[in-house]
């Protein structure tokens, strides 16, 4: 995958606890602290209870779901770090999935602008994508991700032993992520992917296909950490998924963002067909497996316009012009690809219509 740059250091681990030890010795003492969410904090937090307790860590807890990846939360982190004393050489540990990573991350990089912290990813998705690569961030105004920064945490440290209290749904939603790393760079990762069992996961198999992932993020984020190029591979299916996710806020029962990127992705391997040369064939044979695992979300035609207002808020436009990553084929992208108005509405009727 060719040498990376990128900042944090990823540890793979199965004791997270013995991996922290090492760093939390470069801070001073009562100057770290963790920030969790609650299903977290109930599910995973008393195996950490003594081990905070001893380097006297103190914590806090935010509300879960990524209905509260919102400003609120991001106040009770600052006020927490305020109250309790954090300064500029402080570190902030990250315990959760990826509205936790984001979340935290963000209220981390923006304290006395900016102290460092550190991601224990608890989900598929943010192991394989979320913790690495310093997008932190929340949604505002109805948008996904609209306010946010780039910012590395200093380690990642990942242990695929939190997946085992992963509901379905939500691990199919971190595979999603993972099948796009395949698409947009390894067809040999796509390939192990197609053979995982879904039905009966293989947890030592999944250490090793969670670090072939991270690895195409690693690739993308090492090349150019701040999005300027290539690093818009890694939105491939991101530029729709995004407008169907916030079209869905709010909604009772809002997809996930991982099923919003599966379906992102079968409207953007249409547009790759019609606008790069991606082969027809490849792209049915990718589309009936998305739709196999992720069934797909209902649209209307009078939807579309909406959908498109949408897309004029990615944060890869420019000079008002949507701008899609696109698969001339499999494991190779085209960015700043620009589709009009009415390809854009094909496509979506093509994911309307589809079976
Ligand atoms: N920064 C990035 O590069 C990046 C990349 C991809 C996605 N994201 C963002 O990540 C978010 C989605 O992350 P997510 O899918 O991890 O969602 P999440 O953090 O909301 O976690 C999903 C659910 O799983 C629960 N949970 C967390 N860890 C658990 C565990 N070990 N066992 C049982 N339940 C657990 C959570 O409480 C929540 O209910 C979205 O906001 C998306 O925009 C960011
Ligand atoms: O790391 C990246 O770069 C990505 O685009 C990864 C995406 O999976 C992720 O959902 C990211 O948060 C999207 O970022 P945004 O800039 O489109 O909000
Ligand atoms: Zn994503």
């Amino acid at each position: 995958m060719g040498n990376s740059k990128i900042y944090s250091k990823i540890i793979y681990t199965t004791s997270p606890e013995n991996e922290l030890n090492q760093w939390i010795d470069k801070y001073e003492k009562g100057k770290v602290f963790i920030a969790t969410e609650e299903n977290v904090d109930q599910l995973w937090m008393p195996q950490f209870n003594s081990f905070l307790d001893k380097h006297f860590i103190r914590k806090v807890v935010v509300t879960s779901g990524e209905k509260n990846k919102k400003l609120n939360s991001v106040t009770e982190i600052w006020e927490f770090l305020s109250k309790n004393g954090a300064d500029r050489k402080s570190l902030l540990i990250n315990l959760g999935g990826g509205m936790l990573t984001d979340l935290a991350g963000f209220a981390a990089s923006t304290f006395k602008r900016g102290i460092d912290f550190l991601n224990i990813p608890t989900t598929l998705l943010s192991q394989v994508d979320a913790s690495v690569g310093g997008k932190t961030g929340i949604n505002f105004n109805g948008l996904k991700n609209e306010i946010g920064t780039f910012k590395e945490p200093v380690a990642v440290i990942i242990n695929s032993r939190f997946l085992q209290t992963i509901d379905p749904e939500n691990f199919l939603s971190g595979f999603a992520e993972m099948i796009k790393h395949g698409l947009i760079k390894s067809p040999a990762h796509l390939e192990e992917l197609e053979n995982f069992n879904l039905k009966k996961i293989d947890y030592q198999n999944l250490q090793e296909i969670i670090r072939h992932s991270v690895e195409v993020k690693e690739y993308f984020v090492g090349h150019d950490p701040t999005e300027k190029n290539i690093r818009k591979a890694l939105n491939f299916g991101h530029t729709v998924g995004h407008a169907f996710e916030s079209f869905g806020m709010g909604q009772k029962n809002q997809a996930l963002h991982g099923y919003n990127v599966a379906w992102g992705m079968i409207v953007e391997l249409y547009l790759s067909v019609k606008e790069c040369g991606l082969d027809e064939m490849e792209c049915t044979k990718i589309t009936n497996w998305l739709l196999s695992i992720y069934g797909k979300m209902n649209i209307e035609k009078d939807d579309f316009e909406r959908l498109y207002e949408l897309m004029t808020h990615d944060k890869k436009n420019e000079a008002g012009r949507i701008n899609f990553t696109l698969l001339p084929e499999i494991g190779r992208i085209e960015i700043n690809q620009h589709c009009n108005k009415e390809l854009i509405f094909d496509a979506l009727e093509y994911f309307r219509t589809i079976q």
